[in-house]
């Protein structure tokens, strides 16, 4: 891989190919990546359904693409919004990068300690067999939690900090879960972008 950043961090963990790249966006970038973002968003709450039960999801989301496919997981339904020119812009970045195109992209925004995401994998349908998932962090830092499906030994945490860059693919999705846990801590606000191909 084309080595853009200064630093890649390869996580080295069994059936997963995950890299981190701690300082992906210069500062300056990161910090007005943030404001655009926060402020130009169109955040909506999103309720999920789980076993039959209606959920509020505890952080706000929002879905852009460029090819109009919906993305449903957790029998909720999300429509694209078009690409504004800041998510062009890290859209490009991490496209060098990864040397991957990618067609749509859910922000979260974690709006304090309370705001989180539970274990999950990205493995719906329309992403395919191994997706490429790159996942862009910008304001607050928040940890990032991987255990392995069926090994519990393996875990795995990892502070994801402002205008880093983490790429999860190949097998990644298939034998991990990762979450991004509460906090009781009195903190500021997280966006995450993460890219995604849905076909
Ligand atoms: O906020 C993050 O870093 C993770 C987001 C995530 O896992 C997801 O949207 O699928
Ligand atoms: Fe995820």
């Amino acid at each position: 891989m084309k080595r853009l950043v200064p630093e890649e961090i390869y996580l080295n963990l069994p059936d997963s190919d995950i890299v981190y790249y701690p300082d992906f966006l210069e500062r300056s970038e990161a910090d007005s990546s943030f404001d655009l973002l926060y402020k130009e968003t169109p955040w909506q709450q999103d309720h999920i359904s789980v076993f039959g039960k209606r959920y509020a999801q505890p952080r706000l989301t929002a879905l852009y693409g460029n090819n109009g496919k919906p993305y449903s997981y957790s029998n909720l339904v999300m429509l694209p919004h078009a690409y504004t020119d800041t998510l062009l812009k890290i859209k490009k970045k991490v496209e060098a990068q990864t040397e991957t195109s990618f067609t749509s992209c859910l922000l979260n925004l974690y709006r304090n300690g309370q705001d989180s995401n539970g274990w999950h994998a990205d493995n719906e349908k329309e992403l395919g067999k191994h997706p490429i998932i790159a996942s862009v962090s910008l304001g607050q830092e928040r940890f990032f939690h991987l255990k392995h499906r069926t090994d519990k030994s393996l875990k795995q945490k990892l502070l994801l900090q402002h205008g880093s860059l983490l790429l999860m693919k190949g097998p990644t999705q298939e034998a991990w879960l990762h979450q991004i846990p509460k906090t009781a801590k009195p903190i500021g606000a997280r966006i995450n972008l993460t890219f995604r191909i849905i076909t």
